[in-house]
C-alpha cells in the first residue's frame, strides 16, 4: 500500500503517530511525499495534482481522502480494504494539502474516503489513516486490537 501526500512531515507528534502504525502494518504502508504547490489557491491545487498523479503506478486503485467522501464504519472499512487488497492493483491513498485535492485528482480516484465531516490538518490525516488501516487489518485477521464495544 502507498500513501501519497502533499507536504514534508517534520519530526514531531504527527510523524511519531504515523510511524507507530506504519511499523505494525502488514502489508506495509509506503509513504511518498510531494512538494506543496505555490501561487494562488487554484495554481497550488493544479501543481499538487500534477505531482500526486505522477506518483501513481499504472493501474493504481486510488482512494482519495476527502471530507465529502464515503464514511464507512471501521468494520465496513476493513471489508473494503480486503477487497481492495485482493484486487491485484497497487493500492494508493491520496491526501491533499491545505487547499484540498484538485478536481482532476478526484476524477482519477476510484473512490473517496472521509474520516468524518470535520476538516483535519493534513499532516494529522496520515496518522489517522494509518491507524484505521491497522485497525481494519486487526478486524480482518481477528486481532484483539479492535474491540467492537457494542453487542
Ligand atoms: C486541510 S485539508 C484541506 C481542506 C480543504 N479546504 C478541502 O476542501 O479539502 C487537507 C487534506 O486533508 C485531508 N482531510 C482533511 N480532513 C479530512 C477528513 N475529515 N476526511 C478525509 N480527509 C480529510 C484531505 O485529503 C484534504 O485534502
Amino acid at each position: 500500500m502507498r500513501l501519497i501526500a502533499v507536504g514534508r512531515l517534520k519530526d514531531g507528534p504527527e510523524r511519531a503517530l504515523l510511524e507507530r502504525y506504519q511499523q505494525r502494518l502488514n502489508p506495509k504502508l509506503e509513504m511518498i511525499e510531494v512538494a506543496e504547490g505555490r501561487g494562488a489557491p487554484v495554481e497550488i491545487k493544479r501543481r499538487e495534482a500534477q505531482a500526486l498523479l505522477a506518483c501513481l503506478p499504472t493501474n493504481a486503485l486510488v482512494v482519495a481522502l476527502d471530507e465529502g467522501g464515503e464514511r464507512p464504519d471501521s468494520v465496513m472499512f476493513s471489508q473494503r480494504l480486503e477487497t481492495w487488497l485482493g484486487s491485484a492493483r497497487p493500492l494508493c491513498f491520496l491526501i491533499g494539502g491545505a487547499e484540498g485535492l484538485d478536481a482532476t485528482v478526484m476524477a482519477r480516484s476510484d473512490t473517496s474516503l472521509s474520516l468524518g465531516p470535520m476538516t483535519w490538518p493534513h499532516m494529522l490525516v496520515r496518522g489517522l489513516l494509518a491507524e484505521q488501516l491497522y485497525r481494519a487489518r486487526a478486524i480482518s485477521t481477528g486481532h484483539p486490537y479492535h474491540r467492537a464495544g457494542r453487542p
